[in-house]
This record gives structure tokens, C-alpha cells and sequence, in this order.
């Protein structure tokens, strides 16, 4: 009797822009490991609208069948929302982006891991010698932060409520120190960014990351920086950074973004949000991801096919070794990324003259090769 494979079900999210272009060549990552014959799980794809695009349709940036659906599927992958469309759409969380912030506070994905690392394919506008060696963790809380405290908006006056809890802090802290205990950091470091000098918020963070290091880490180096200094260092001394980079929801947005030069793009970043510590191993109980590629839905460049695919196709990656303990099918797609790179083909953010569909199917070409060859 053959044993039945385990089947996951994947809300999937094209999005606006750049976003369904990018997300079709990750999806048939997924298409192409459901049908392989060593392939050890079946994914389930449901396609929604969401966003700017969901407005046009639904007159809403998210339904509530996509939020449920979202909420009892395994895990989520997205492209990327908004664009100039429905830029007078934003009040409170009702515009393209909103929606995203909904999703991810009803999936409780409290964690942004955000891998960033320099490769010599890259084109870094960085001098070779400071980046040569570059591989950190971008961590940001994800639910909490300016982005989710109540707003007030009138034509006069608008704030922000920036706040977080104890608890908030602590859980963020406890996924940073997990991962760099992990292989996924090359050293046991955690580099705390905040504001400790001028915002409240700030001056929590820092006492309870501090405290909690202390408390349940103390192998692990806990290192505090001013998060407007960070920036500078980061271009200046990248490698200063290596380990995980541990910030709150916007200093995090901001310092991931700041992360793309270092490869010379923010087309290759992924992304993965998480309601808890990843699966460690195949067979253990699926943990819920989002996964999403660090950039936008680039407006600039939608519709013209030259769109980097690469972020999203890691972010598939991550999916598979954080939601699933699928690591031999997830090493196989970053090796398959790279073999790509390495046979000199990239889309123009690159320097290069590929289109989004010709590196997706190299991708799924060199991983099907990969695949055949890998025992699983
Ligand atoms: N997760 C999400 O849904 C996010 C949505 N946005 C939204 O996206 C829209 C555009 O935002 P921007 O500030 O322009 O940021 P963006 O990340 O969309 O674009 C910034 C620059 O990077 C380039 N770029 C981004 N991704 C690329 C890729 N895969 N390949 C090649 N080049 C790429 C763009 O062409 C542009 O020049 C806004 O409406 C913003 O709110 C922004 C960030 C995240
Ligand atoms: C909701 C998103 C537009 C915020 C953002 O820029 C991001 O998550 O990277
Ligand atoms: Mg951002």
C-alpha cells in the first residue's frame, strides 16, 4: 500500500504591481515539488484577490473569506500590494497595504526574518571588500509597534500611537536568540537597534531585550545600537552586522530595505513573518508562515516582464524550511537560485537582460535537475 503524502494548504497572494508576476514563478516552485515523483508533500494552492486589486473587484482590500482563509491555511504566500491607483485609499487600515497589516495581525505572525547576504553575482554599489563576507538576519516585530497603534486622521492633525508590551518584546527577543543559535546565523549575536535616547518604546525594548538575554540566553551576545547610527554602520562596516539584527516593526521595515544594497537589489530579498519558533524537522507539526518577498508591488516597472523573481522564489524556500522542515528541498531551490546566477543570467535590476519568466524557469530547470539527483 502506497503511504498518502501530507497535503498543505497555501493561501496564495499575487497582489498588485509587480506582485502576481513575481509570485506565478514561486507558485510553480510549488506546482513543480507537488508533482515530482520524490516529492514528499502535496501544496494545495488558493488563489484570492487581495489588496488594491480586491478593491477594484469587492470594494475592500480584504474580504473576510480571504482573513479566514488566511487564518486556517498552513501558511500564506505573498507578492506584494498597492500602488498609485489606491494611494488615496489609506485611511486606518483600509488601503492595499492595510490589508496586509490585517493578515498578518490575525495570523499572530509576530516575527519578520529577513535574510540578507552579499553574493558575488550580486551588484552591489558597495565596494567589494566591505560586503565580502555580509550574512545577517534582519528580525522585526511584526505585530505590534507604530504600524498597529490606534490612528487619528483629519486634514489638520494625524498621530501615530507607537507602544509596545512586555510580552511583545519578550517573544520577538526569544525568536532572535533561537536564530542565532541556529545555522541560519553565522555567529551567536543578537544586535539590538532602537532609540533608547529619545522614544519610551525604545527605552522598554531595550531593558527587556537586555533582560531576557540575560535571563534565558546568556551564551548568546546581546549587543544594543542606536537604530539611526545602524544605518551608517551598515553601509560602512556591513559585517559588523552579522548575526541577527533584531529591531521593532519600523525600524525593522526600514533597516531590511537599507539591507538590499548590500546585494544591490531588493529584488533577491525574501521574507518570512512567523507565529512561532520554526519546525525544526520533517514530520513535525507545520507552523503557521507568511511568506513574502521584502520588496513592493514597484509600480515603476509592473507589467513589462523584467521583474526579479528571486525574492519571492526564496521566500518559497523559507516557506518550506520554516513551515515545513522540508531543508533538502529548500537548500536544493537556494543552490537552483544560485547555479542561475552563477550562469550569468539576471533580470535588469541585476544588469542584466532576463526576463521574470526566462530566470523562473532556469530556477525550475536547475532544481529539477537538483531534485533527480538529491536522495530525499
Ligand atoms: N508587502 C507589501 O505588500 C509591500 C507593499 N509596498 C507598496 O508597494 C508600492 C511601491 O513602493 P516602493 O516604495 O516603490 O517600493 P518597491 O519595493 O515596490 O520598489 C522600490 C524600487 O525597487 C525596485 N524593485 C522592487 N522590487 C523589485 C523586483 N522584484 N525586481 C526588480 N526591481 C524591483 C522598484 O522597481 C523600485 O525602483 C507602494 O504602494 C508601497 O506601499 C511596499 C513594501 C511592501
Ligand atoms: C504593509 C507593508 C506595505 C509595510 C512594508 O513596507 C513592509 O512590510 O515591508
Ligand atoms: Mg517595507
Amino acid at each position: 500500500m502506497t503511504k498518502s503524502k501530507p497535503e498543505f494548504s497555501i493561501l496564495v497572494i499575487g497582489g498588485d504591481g509587480i506582485g502576481p508576476e513575481v509570485t506565478a514563478e514561486a507558485t510553480a516552485i510549488l506546482d513543480l515539488l507537488s508533482a515530482h515523483p520524490k516529492g514528499r508533500a502535496t501544496f494545495n494552492l488558493l488563489p484570492r484577490l487581495f489588496g488594491g486589486c480586491s478593491i477594484d473587484k469587492y470594494g475592500v482590500s480584504v474580504t473576510d473569506e480571504v482573513l479566514e482563509t488566511g487564518r486556517k491555511a498552513d501558511a500564506i504566500l505573498m507578492g506584494a500590494v498597492g500602488g498609485p491607483k489606491w494611494d488615496g485609499m489609506r485611511h486606518g487600515f483600509e488601503g492595499p497595504e492595510g490589508a496586509t497589516l490585517r493578515l498578518r495581525e490575525v495570523t499572530q505572525v509576530y516575527a519578520n526574518l529577513r535574510p540578507c547576504e552579499y553574493f558575488a553575482a550580486g551588484n552591489s554599489p558597495l565596494r567589494e571588500e566591505l560586503v565580502r563576507g555580509t550574512k545577517f538576519i534582519v528580525l522585526r516585530e511584526n505585530c505590534g509597534g507604530a504600524f498597529y497603534g490606534p490612528k487619528e486622521e483629519t486634514s489638520d492633525y494625524a498621530s501615530d500611537l507607537w507602544s509596545y508590551k512586555r510580552s511583545e518584546i519578550e517573544r520577538v527577543t526569544r525568536m532572535a536568540a533561537h536564530l542565532a543559535i541556529s545555522k541560519a546565523s553565522p555567529k551567536k549575536t543578537v544586535i539590538s537597534c532602537d532609540k533608547a535616547n529619545v522614544l519610551a518604546s525604545s527605552r522598554l525594548w531595550r531593558k527587556v531585550v537586555q533582560e531576557t538575554m540575560e535571563r534565558e540566553f546568556p551564551d548568546v551576545e546581546i549587543v544594543h545600537q542606536l537604530a539611526d547610527s545602524a544605518t551608517t554602520l551598515m553601509m560602512m562596516r556591513p559585517t559588523l552586522f552579522n548575526g541577527v539584527v533584531l529591531a521593532d516593526n519600523t525600524f525593522g521595515d526600514l533597516l531590511s530595505d537599507l539591507a538590499g544594497v548590500i546585494p544591490g537589489t531588493l529584488g533577491v530579498l525574501p521574507s518570512a513573518c512567523l507565529a512561532d519558533i520554526p519546525v525544526q524537522k520533517w514530520g513535525d507539526k507545520p507552523i503557521k508562515g507568511f511568506y513574502e518577498p521584502v520588496h513592493g508591488s514597484a509600480p515603476d516597472i509592473a507589467g513589462q516582464g523584467i521583474a526579479n523573481p528571486i525574492g519571492a522564489i526564496l521566500s518559497t524556500a523559507l516557506m518550506l524550511r520554516y513551515s515545513f522542515g522540508m531543508e533538502e528541498e529548500a537548500t536544493a531551490i537556494e543552490k537552483a537560485v544560485n547555479l542561475t546566477l552563477d550562469e550569468g543570467l539576471r533580470t535588469r535590476d541585476m544588469k542584466g537582460t532576463a526576463s521574470t519568466t526566462e530566470i523562473g524557469s532556469t530556477i525550475r530547470k536547475t532544481l529539477l535537475e537538483l531534485l533527480n539527483e538529491q536522495a530525499l
